[in-house]
């Protein structure tokens, strides 16, 4: 061996400390990118859990099928809704006299949801079964009726094989409460990013959408204040995702659209003939009422001083007098079961995003008036509407039903008022209610929350995180390509330096 040779071994790179360190940061980078790929696309077993809700609403009865990942069920917004099967005729609660009816209602339904589920799943998919403001006025009315009619209900599901959890009247509280819940999760609001980064960062909590619920015995209001929340009736303790919630809501009962227009009816003093006229319906609407059906609510005290079964109601069609009408609910005493509403009922100022759904959307978007507009063109819109002759509504809109586009008039001065002088929105945060039917391909409504909250699917802290989300998988997998490269670079130039110098002979 040469002199040279030698010289050019003992100056090998390989043989010297720092080129053995990059050599060795190499092989960990190597080895941390592959895990990481590894840990990305690991292929997660696809078993699906199955959760049914059965919506018992006062005007109808839906049926709900919600399906998740079974390994993800505590990740936020993984809970879909996969089916909604409207129940054919009334709500529940009109089966007062005939009980074993309200169950047998719900037979196509429920053999729908058995078609769509896995038969091997069946027995281990939970069914919930919540009524709402029709079911809390029966009871009031007959609570032993009302218990009669759930029984029923109960006994008919139990024919079926899920895992029947039981039918219950949920709460006013309840049904605001799980309303907000639903549109934070499914827009996302509980938790932006539950990627590790951003929760080694500290997590960024995200502003809630307050819930607006209009349904047709009560309606809903649930938001976070800026202040406190006082009455103990009204407030929320949430803890979820790692954040605690504390939400107002307050549920009026009797103050739903189809409630509201008996209230709005029955102050109407009607003529010797038995007749009403009313600015809420379109000039040449008429519509009979039998007296006894019509009025037999405990939201009104007793009957109107008529001889009279049939009261005929005919409209007017004039907005500007239907808000008047429409105010005095607001502030009267006479026919309601609670004796002060709205003026009286504690509620801190609203404050932020809304989303209004149910009768909200559905009378907003027969007004196409869910984008947002100003109060006035508002007003303007459902002016003009109120003004059209029924003949020519009927005409115009063949395919809507005459019981929804009858009251369409009634309905939208209704939301008018009570958005305006009930929960005290102004021309100024109008435009911060959203009208929506669905989010994300979900409807909006307490079901889809009361679901999470009985399967326990909402942790009150944040999951240990599985894996990556994509951005910190992008993010993690630049950090360590730009590192290998750069020992890359290092390694070359180094051992060039060195080879340069060992063939100079230095
Ligand atoms: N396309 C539609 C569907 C429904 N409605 C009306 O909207 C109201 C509310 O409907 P919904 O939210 O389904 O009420 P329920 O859940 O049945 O009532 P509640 O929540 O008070 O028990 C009812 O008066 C119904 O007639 C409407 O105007 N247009
Ligand atoms: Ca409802």
């Amino acid at each position: 061996m040469t002199e040279a040779q030698e010289g050019v071994k003992q100056k090998n790179p390989w043989h010297r400390p720092v080129i053995l360190l990059i050599a060795f940061l190499m092989v960990i980078g190597i080895v941390a990118l592959v895990a990481i790929a590894v840990v990305q696309n690991k292929q997660l077993p696809q078993k699906l859990k199955y959760g049914i809700v059965l919506d018992a609403g006062s005007s109808h009865t839906a049926l709900y099928i919600y399906q998740w990942p079974a390994e993800k069920q505590n990740d936020t917004g993984k809970v879909q809704q996969l089916e909604a099967c409207k129940v054919e005729g009334p709500g529940i609660s009109s089966y007062s006299k005939e009980v074993t009816k309200a169950g047998l209602a719900l037979n196509q339904c429920l053999d729908k949801a058995k078609e769509i589920i896995p038969e091997h799943q069946h027995t281990e998919t939970p069914l919930y079964l919540g009524a709402t403001a029709g079911m809390r006025l029966l009871r009031l009315q007959d609570e032993q009726q009302s218990q009669r009619l759930l029984n029923s209900v109960e006994k008919f599901i139990r024919l079926y094989p899920f895992n029947f959890q039981g039918a219950r009247i949920i709460r006013g509280q309840e049904e605001g409460g799980y309303g907000w819940i639903t549109i934070n999760y499914l827009l996302g609001n509980f938790l932006k990013d539950s990627g590790w980064i951003t929760q080694l960062s500290g997590g960024k909590d995200t502003e809630t959408f307050g819930a607006l619920d209009l349904g047709g015995a009560s309606t809903q209001i649930t938001f976070v204040p800026e202040g406190d929340v006082e009455p103990e009736e009204s407030t929320l303790y949430f803890r979820l995702y790692g954040t605690s919630y504390t939400v107002y809501t307050h549920s009026f009962l009797c103050y739903g659209k189809d409630q509201a227009l008996k209230l709005l009816l029955a102050q109407r003093k009607e003529s010797v003939s038995g007749t009403i006229t009313s600015p809420c319906f379109n000039k040449e609407y008429t519509r009979n009422l039998n007296v006894t059906a019509f009025y037999n609510t405990p939201c009104i005290l007793g009957l109107p001083n008529t001889t009279q079964d049939i009261i005929k109601v005919i409209g007017e069609g004039n907005a500007e007098e239907c808000r008047k009408h429409v105010r005095a609910l607001f502030s009267s005493t006479d026919y309601t079961l609670t004796s002060c509403p709205f003026n009286c009922v504690y509620q801190p100022q609203v404050q932020g995003e809304f989303v209004a759904f149910s009768a909200f959307y559905f009378v907003m978007n027969f007004l196409n008036l869910t984008g947002k507009e100003p109060l006035k063109q508002m007003k303007d819109t459902i002016d003009n509407f109120c003004a059209r002759s029924w003949n020519e509504v009927k005409d115009n809109f063949p395919k809507t039903r005459v019981k929804y586009l009858s009251e369409y008039c009634f309905s939208a001065n209704y939301i008018l008022i009570l958005l305006t002088e009930g929960y005290n929105f102004t021309s100024d945060n109008l435009n911060k209610i959203q009208f929506m039917r669905k989010i994300k391909g979900n409807d909006a409504g307490w079901t889809l929350g009361y679901m999470l909250n009985l399967t326990n699917m909402i942790p009150a802290e944040l999951p240990s995180p599985r894996s990556l989300t994509h951005t910190s998988y992008v993010t993690l997998m630049v950090i360590f390509s730009l590192f290998l490269l750069i020992l890359l670079l290092l390694t070359l130039l180094n051992s060039r330096g060195l080879l340069c110098r060992a063939q100079k002979g230095i």
